[in-house]
């Protein structure tokens, strides 16, 4: 097996991570949360799973960059000490040997501009932050990226029960990939017992089950419902947050997931599709952006080549992105 090393280092720092959001999600308070210059919001537990994922890394694998999507500007500001201060606390719950400096160094580590030679990690410790901050779906999101390629994901879900079929099974999964070698999915509580994972064989796409952001700021939830009205299905797509929508693809229990753009100058960020990206290939699924175009992981940072993003299960790929193609920009 390629990759074994990387992917069992991988594995363990996302369940630590996934580890950390469980334990931070319930009951986070206002001084563990904070909005950014954008706007968008982080927690505490953003910035804990940073640190722990690329602290493991920098360990392993120390001459490896990253690309992360916090930095440590924000907590570095006096204003910001009790945000710190919590981080640090959340991260030597986890591990020990973390102290305040090792923290800022270790997110730090996320800053790499990415690109198309040699490898790197990209990092989205908290991917779906508002659904985390909602108490619903959010998803630990780690890829290894070599010469452009996405090579290796592994995506942790804590609170994705473990069975799609059944909602009240245990809640909590990794999905993990290496390029080339299947998707499998595994609980959180026991990481070493995955099984394989592949997409459904829906080809009538009437009958295909669409998912899509819960957020209308994430994608265009009209353009979506005049999609499925276009493809013969009166059935609106259900709503999820984060890269857990890759989960569902990958595993049979969505067929489609549409992310639309909603305003034009947005690039899609490469930390919120490559670990789904390579989990759905690997499960037997497609993807391309909303022009039919493929998702280009080369060019640094974000996708600024591509526009939105389609994926779905292989036989009802070429009508879905006709459909998408079709309803315009
Ligand atoms: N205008 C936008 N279009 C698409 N995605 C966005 C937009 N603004 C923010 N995002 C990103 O969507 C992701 C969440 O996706 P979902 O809604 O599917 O859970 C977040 O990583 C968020 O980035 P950010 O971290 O900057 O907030
Ligand atoms: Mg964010
Ligand atoms: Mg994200
Ligand atoms: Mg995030």
């Amino acid at each position: 097996m390629s990759f074994e090393q990387e992917l069992n280092i991988a594995k363990e720092a996302v369940r630590k991570a996934s580890l950390l959001c469980a334990a931070a999600q319930h009951g986070l308070i206002d001084s563990e949360k904070h909005d950014k210059a954008d706007k968008s919001p982080v927690t505490v537990a953003d910035y804990g799973a940073q640190a722990l994922v690329l602290s493991s890394l920098a360990t392993a694998f120390p001459e490896d960059p990253a690309v992360g999507e916090e930095d440590s500007s924000d907590l570095r500001k006096p204003e910001n000490a009790e945000l710190f201060s919590k981080v640090v606390e959340y991260a030597q719950k986890i591990d020990s040997e973390l102290d305040a400096d090792s923290v800022l160094a270790a997110i730090d580590r996320g800053n790499h501009e990415g690109g198309s030679t040699g490898r790197f990690w990209t990092l989205d410790p908290i991917d779906g932050t508002k659904g985390f901050l909602r108490g619903e779906q959010y998803a630990v999101a780690l890829a290894l990226i070599e010469n452009g390629e996405v090579v290796l994901g592994v995506l942790g879900c804590p609170n994705l029960p473990v069975d799609p079929a059944n909602p009240n099974s245990e809640k909590g999964c990794i999905l993990y990939a290496v390029k080339g070698e299947g998707a499998f999915q595994a609980p959180l509580s026991d990481i070493g017992t995955g099984k394989s994972i592949s997409t459904d064989s829906v080809s009538d796409p009437a009958k295909a089950v669409f998912c899509e952001s819960v957020e209308s700021g994430h994608t265009a939830h009209g353009r979506s419902a005049q999609i499925t009205e276009a493809l013969g299905t009166a059935v609106e797509p259900f709503r999820m947050d984060s890269q857990c929508k890759y989960a569902a693809v990958s595993r049979g229990q969505a067929s489609v997931y549409l992310r639309l753009p909603t305003r034009p100058g947005y690039e899609e960020k490469i930390w919120d599709h490559a670990a789904g990206y390579i989990v759905l290939l690997e499960a037997g699924g497609k993807i391309c952006d909303t022009l039919g175009s493929p998702l280009d992981f080369s060019i640094g940072r974000t996708l600024k080549e591509n526009k939105g993003i389609v994926a779905t299960s292989p036989r009802v790929y070429e009508p879905v992105v006709k459909a998408v193609v079709a309803s315009g920009q």
